[in-house]
């Protein structure tokens, strides 16, 4: 049997606290993620949910090899990630979309530059098959043609979150790291942009990390959850199972704070 896409095993991650100058005994630490483990399988959204500050986002980080991890194991298709100075090394087959298209594509570059950049960087996909793989992606993602020679801001906020997407399928990742990425889209653009990652499951044969704080989102996209409080997971289960009937007090008192979400068991 294959391993995982990625194993995530008794993640602490920890953020510094005061300074030297500040606090005579040096600079102290807060475990801001502590022991959370979790595995994310193959062609699976994942759903990560959890109030604001619970370290949604600092597990993201840490798996994109932006913060560093304190103690535990980050496994990606079987190979430890974590490097020696603590963080997870850059893998071309994970990708991540930001929830603000605006900052994070260069305003400078058309759509054709955009996604060319990492295709060219990664070279996984050969110089002469790049125009026709930009093409296919702009179509996956539902975008006219012309948008190719277009610039971010002569696009929608849909349609910028959606070269987003395209982007991060240009090096033909196994994992999108997603982190509240739709939440700036109004509700009909956000069901846009969350049917085509849906899709992609299957079409590109793309696991997702879904990070949002958003309840009927993950219910929407999610095949497994997992509820983060105050740094840790209190609560994991198939999407299903966890909204029909939720086990930890949490997650119970988080549905039911959602109008429509509390008649579970
Ligand atoms: N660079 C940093 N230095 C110190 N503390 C930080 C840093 N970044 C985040 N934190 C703290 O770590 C905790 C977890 O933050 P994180 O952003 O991971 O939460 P989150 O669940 O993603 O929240 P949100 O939904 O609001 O984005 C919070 O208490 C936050 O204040």
């Amino acid at each position: 049997m294959s391993a995982p896409l990625l194993e995530i095993k008794d993640l602490t991650v920890s953020y510094q606290v005061g300074s030297n100058l500040l606090h005579r005994g040096g600079s102290r630490h807060r475990d801001v993620v502590r022991d959370v483990s979790l595995t994310v399988g193959r062609n699976q959204i994942f759903g990560l949910v959890g109030e604001s500050g619970s370290g949604k986002t600092t597990v993201a980080r840490t798996v994109l090899g932006l913060t560093a991890v304190r103690r535990g194991s980050v496994i990606f298709d079987g190979a430890e990630l974590v490097g020696r100075r603590g963080f997870c090394v850059n893998q071309p087959r994970i990708q991540m979309i930001f929830q603000d298209p605006n900052n994070s594509l260069d305003p400078s570059m058309t759509v054709r530059q955009i996604l060319a950049e990492p295709m060219i960087i990664s070279r996984v996909v050969a110089r002469s098959a790049i125009e026709e793989f930009s093409a296919e992606l702009l179509a996956t993602m539902d975008l006219p043609a012309d948008a190719l020679d277009r610039r971010p801001y002569q696009l929608s906020g849909g349609q910028r979150q959606r070269v987003g997407l395209a982007r991060a399928l240009a090096t033909k990742p196994d994992l999108i790291v997603a982190d509240e990425c739709t939440s700036a889209l109004d509700v009909t653009v956000q069901a846009h942009v969350l049917n085509l990652m849906m899709g992609l499951r299957e079409t590109a044969g793309v696991s997702f990390l879904f990070i949002s704080h958003n309840l009927g989102v993950i219910r929407h996209v999610a095949d497994q959850v997992a509820v983060m409080r105050d740094g840790s997971v209190v609560e994991a289960a198939p999407a299903a199972r966890l909204f029909a009937a939720p086990q930890h007090e949490y997650t119970r008192e988080l549905l039911d704070s959602v109008p429509g979400f509390g008649d579970h068991e």
